[in-house]
């Protein structure tokens, strides 16, 4: 299959971004800069507009600071066949639309990028539920059809835990039904799935030079055989906790490095290595699943790592078809190499085949995108269009 490569990335009012069109060719993109530059919104746009996702809690703080809205295009080339996905956000508010058509964010490609930063650690030293939504979100992009029984668990525990804060004893048997319903496949796909998981992950920890052995576990708070008996013996708790304290939405992926567990034994270079590790995995996982590997976004490529574990990096980096690499310093054997300041990126002149610099860079590119102030951001906005 023909990989999809980001050929274009379009922001208007994102975050620090100047607006601009960047375009990036085939091969590693290094974006170099000080602090606060704007390399990791850069990413995050790009995620934004590949997969629809992202981590903020309110999708305002995207929008720059003294806008309404905000706006980011990705233009896809596959082998010469070529489309558009926009972003359009505002209080509140995100539509999204693939070549001019309303599309869910389910819509979207789901295997189109894999994006590596320092927090990934959280993954590892966090709470679960970091650990529970890096799982459920890679296997929301796995299976459309694991996304929507998540999303139909999801609001039947939101649901019932009202009725029980409500103290409503006599209607707990409805939410129970629904749940044993969704439950049991929930858990045996995160079953199945950490088999493969933890046999990419364990590769990649080898393959980045820890000489202790890392595994993957589910620990589960309930299994699919005695979920519904679980609930009935756990009623009277629950009622007076307000809370639904059993079922996968309380599972924990346990991460065990050499035999002890990771979070509370690994050291923080440990830990990077560990998330590192994940990462990969979740970049193999989608390559498997859909065929193609994705565009890798690595944020900070040198944070906290030594020189093994920054070449494990940039080899990542190389054996994808497309990727765009950030860093204080700038990352070397780059086809292109760009640099951030105060939200702006410049072609800096250094590229390896010694192109021309601001070749394949259009900052500032107002003609690029829809003219006026309204422009498309408001088409892509309204609601129901
Ligand atoms: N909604 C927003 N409006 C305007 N500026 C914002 C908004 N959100 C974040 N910023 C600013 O964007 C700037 C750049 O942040 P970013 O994280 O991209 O920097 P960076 O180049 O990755 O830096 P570092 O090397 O420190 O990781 C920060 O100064 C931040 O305050």
């Amino acid at each position: 299959m023909l990989p999809v490569l980001l050929s274009a990335l379009s922001t208007l009012n994102y975050r620090n971004l100047a607006p601009c069109t960047l375009h990036f060719p085939e091969g590693v993109t290094a974006v170099h800069g000080e602090n606060g530059a704007g390399k990791t919104n850069l990413l995050e746009a790009a995620y934004l507009a590949l997969t629809g996702l992202s981590d903020v809690t309110r999708l305002e703080q995207l929008v720059q600071q003294g806008e309404k809205e905000a706006y980011v295009r990705a233009d896809l080339d596959s082998g010469g066949s070529l489309s558009v996905q926009e972003v359009g956000l505002g209080r509140g508010r995100r539509q999204l639309k693939v070549d001019g058509v309303r599309v869910r964010a389910g819509d979207l490609p789901r295997g189109s990028a894999v994006w590596i930063r320092p927090e990934d650690s959280e993954l590892v030293f966090g709470a679960p539920t970091g650990r529970r939504s890096y799982l459920d979100s890679l296997l929301s992009r796995v299976s459309a059809r694991y996304a929507q029984q998540l999303a139909r668990y999801e609001r039947t525990v939101s649901q019932r835990n009202a009725a029980l804060r409500s103290g409503e004893a006599w209607a707990m048997h409805v939410w129970d039904e629904a749940l044993i319903k969704l439950g049991p496949e929930i858990m045996l796909v995160r079953r199945r799935a950490l088999t493969r998981l933890n046999e990419l992950a364990a590769e990649a920890n080898t393959a980045l030079g820890s000489r202790k052995a890392l595994t993957l576990e589910l620990t589960e708070s309930t299994t699919p055989e005695t979920f519904a008996g679980d609930l009935l013996a756990r009623q009277a708790e629950e009622l007076a906790r307000g809370s639904t304290v059993t079922g996968p939405h309380r599972d924990d992926l346990l991460l065990t490095l050499g035999g002890f567990p990771a979070t509370e034994y690994a050291s923080r270079g440990e830990g990077r290595t560990i998330a590192l590790a994940l990462r990969r995995a979740e970049l193999e996982l989608l390559a498997e699943r859909f065929g193609e590997k994705p565009l890798l976004l690595i944020d900070d490529f040198s944070a906290e790592l030594d020189p093994g574990r920054r070449s494990f990096l940039l080899d990542l980096a190389a054996s994808v078809p497309q990727a765009i690499v950030t860093g204080t310093e700038r990352a070397p054997g780059a086809a292109q190499t760009l640099r951030a300041h105060a939200g702006r990126f410049t072609p800096d002149g250094d590229s390896r085949d010694g192109d021309p610099p601001g070749g394949d860079l259009d900052a500032d590119a107002d003609d690029d995108l829809p003219a006026g102030d309204a422009w498309e951001i408001q088409d892509v906005l309204e609601a129901g269009a």
